[in-house]
């Protein structure tokens, strides 16, 4: 067996075949990464795009995948979502065989997989079902932040109500182990924002902060975990306040993660917490208008390749 051959393997996912997935995968060739990159998606697929862009796929592992249906680049097809499906199920069969150490996924298209008929959120909550995980946590992490989300992909008039103590300290507590574990931050700092304008001005602005997030906060404190808040959320991410902070959890998708998308798009990465496989990702969607033109900046995809291979090495 050569030394290749040894190395610990990671599975990345092509994503959406009609977005800027398969290009930003030709990127990873010739790459000198301490783990093995396999890509999973269709070879004549990646091998067309290739020729599109004038790249090459000498050298590139690919594991095949068949589309269900042509694909162009830029035009959805809502044929393919199975096809997207089956890359992410295959991922993630090999994860749970040990024959990849951690999947990592270019971007698929929500929309376009329900337009199919198949109800689909994200892939942090389809991993979590089809692995019976009931609560992971989705962190993004680039430009020295680390944002962990209380509630993902829901409408924003559903979020107060998905905000309970339950599943807040479940939240606060997935972090804080996943910090230690695959982080190697022995005892994590934490922000907690507010849900509320000035974190509910004293209960005149909302009652979340009072009724949930404080009692929680308290609670979990006492169990010894470093947790400050509820903080007013415009000023949790000024460079005073997040001194000496190792995470911080914001309560819907874009109280944090427009922040961390406006310091560090396209080299954050979005890792799955509290999931029994390793995943990261991308921290940008399909970019269907940058498909097949060169265009896209494939800086996050590199950084996810980067997480999961150092947080393998960690063992
Ligand atoms: N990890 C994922 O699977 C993931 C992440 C985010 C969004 N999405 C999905 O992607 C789809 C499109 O979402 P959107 O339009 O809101 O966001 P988007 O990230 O696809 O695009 C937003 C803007 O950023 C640009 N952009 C994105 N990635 C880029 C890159 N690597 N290099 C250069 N420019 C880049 C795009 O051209 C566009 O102008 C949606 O279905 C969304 O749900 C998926
Ligand atoms: N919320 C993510 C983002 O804005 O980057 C994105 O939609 C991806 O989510 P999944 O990792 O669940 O697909």
């Amino acid at each position: 067996m050569s030394g290749a051959e040894r190395r610990p393997v990671i599975a990345v996912t092509s994503g959406e075949p009609a977005g800027i997935g398969p290009d930003i995968c030709l990127a990873l060739v010739g790459d000198d990464w301490p783990v093995r990159v396999v890509v999973l998606g269709d070879r004549g697929l990646i091998e067309s795009r290739a020729r599109q862009l004038g790249r090459s796929t000498e050298g590139l592992d690919i594991i095949h995948v068949p589309l269900r249906a042509p694909c162009t680049p830029g035009r959805l097809a809502p044929a393919n979502a199975p096809y997207v499906l089956d890359i992410l199920d295959r991922a993630l069969a090999g994860c749970q065989s040990n024959e990849f150490a951690a999947m990592v996924t270019a971007p698929v298209h929500k929309g376009v997989i329900n337009d199919a008929g198949i109800p689909f959120t994200g892939h942090t909550e389809y991993l979590a079902e089809k692995t019976g995980t009931p609560r992971v946590v989705m962190m993004l992490a680039g430009g020295g932040l680390r944002v962990a989300l209380a509630t993902t992909h829901l409408a924003l008039k559903d979020v107060p109500a998905a905000i309970t103590r339950e599943e807040l300290a479940t939240t606060l507590r997935i972090v804080d182990a996943d910090l230690r574990v695959k982080f190697g931050i022995p005892r994590p700092r934490i922000l907690v924002a507010g849900l509320n304008p000035h974190a509910g001005e004293g209960g005149h602005l909302g009652r979340e902060e009072i009724d949930t997030i404080a009692p929680v906060i308290e609670a979990l404190r006492a169990e010894g975990l470093d947790l400050v808040g509820p903080l007013p959320a415009d000023t949790l991410f000024t460079r005073r306040v997040l001194e000496g902070s190792h995470a911080q959890v914001a309560m819907y998708h874009d109280q944090g993660l427009a922040v961390l998308k406006y310091v560090a798009f396209a080299d954050g990465v979005n890792i799955t917490l509290g999931l029994p496989v390793l995943r990261t990702s991308v921290d940008h969607g399909t970019a269907l208008d940058l498909a097949g033109t060169g265009k896209a900046d494939p800086g996050s995809l590199f950084a996810a390749v980067g997480m999961a291979a150092e947080i393998v090495a960690r063992g």
